[in-house]
């Protein structure tokens, strides 16, 4: 398969000293909206810097649909909205559109479609300097759309905003994620990647833990009973080979195993005097998984 973004061991080293990002392979696929996910400092921005070309890793290499990053052949595919776009406080968002699309070569006609797209046409005229925070991060989108590009590159895209603009700007990219685009988008926000991403990929300390779509992530391995006397129930199920991990969850045991061995294992507890009043699938929210990942890589570090 293709990938549309893909890195090689991508590394960056800062003065020598600080490892932002280390032996990182991504690989984004066509049409996906692929979230990178990871706490503050992480490396998402060093990353993403360096598939725009704007930094050079150290070591590893990236390719944007087979292009070297940064040049020429590589940006005309991309839009990107990865440090806090410069716009005239002075002019309208209109005609600050018109001042970008005259100098990147994109079509004049193209700033009230792209209005459109990000739901600024309304205010279109009025000064950019009294837009509200929302409103100048999707005039920042709105700037990236003009070239119509077929990949688009967000970093931390709703930092900042409150509640109705983080709505709006999910909504924006879920739309803009529509269709053959590409968006790759960071974030340190787990719901925020939950809500809009096809895929995750999670960073920690500069290093790609985890990889793969929402459900994979989360595993469908977990089984939570709740039964009595529960030292009996827990002495029984630690007994089975085919239970990986037992955890205590609201007076429940939240068990990973295959969930298709529900009923063999309610049976077994019975058997063993243990009377079951809960026994199901269940699904730990992505939040427990990025926990669990950062833990246990936070555990091989030490
Ligand atoms: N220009 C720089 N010089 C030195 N160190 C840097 C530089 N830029 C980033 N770093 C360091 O590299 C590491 C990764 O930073 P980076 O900004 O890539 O992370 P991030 O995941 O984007 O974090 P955030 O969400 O806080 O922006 C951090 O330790 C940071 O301090």
């Amino acid at each position: 398969m293709e990938y549309v973004i893909e890195t090689n061991n991508l590394t960056k080293i800062y003065n020598n000293k600080i490892k932002a990002v280390e032996n990182l392979n991504l690989r984004v696929r066509a049409g996906e909206i692929y979230g990178f996910l990871g706490p503050n400092g992480a490396g998402k921005t060093t990353t993403l810097k360096m598939l725009l070309g704007l930094i050079k890793p150290t070591s590893g290499s990236a390719r944007i649909l087979g292009k070297v990053p940064g040049t020429p052949d590589s940006l005309s595919l991309l839009g990107s909205l990865v440090e806090s776009p410069a716009f005239y406080p002075y002019l309208s968002g209109r005609d600050n559109l018109r001042v970008i699309a005259d100098y990147s070569g994109a079509p004049r006609s193209r700033i009230d479609e792209v209005l459109d797209i990000v739901g600024l046409k309304d205010r279109a005229n009025d000064k950019f300097k009294g837009y509200s925070l929302g409103m100048k991060q999707r005039l920042g989108v709105a700037a990236t759309l003009l070239k119509d590009p077929q990949i688009l590159i967000l970093d931390e895209p709703t930092n900042g905003l409150d509640p109705k603009g983080m709505a709006e700007m999910r909504e924006l990219i879920r739309n803009l994620g529509q269709g053959n685009r590409t968006v790759l988008l960071s974030s340190h926000l787990l719901n925020e990647v939950e809500q809009i991403c096809d895929r995750v990929g999670v960073i920690q300390q500069g290093r790609l833990i985890a990889e793969g779509t929402i459900s994979e992530l989360k595993g469908s391995g977990a089984l939570l009973v709740r039964a009595t006397p529960s030292d009996l129930a827990l002495s029984m199920l630690r007994s089975l080979d085919y239970v990986e991990k037992i955890e205590e969850r609201d007076g429940a045991l939240l068990i990973s195993t295959d969930p298709s061995m529900a009923a063999e294992i309610n049976r077994l507890l019975v058997q063993s005097g243990v009377a079951v009043s809960e026994l199901h699938p269940t699904s730990q929210s992505l939040e427990e998984v990025f926990l669990n990942l950062t833990e246990v890589n936070e555990e091989q570090v030490v």
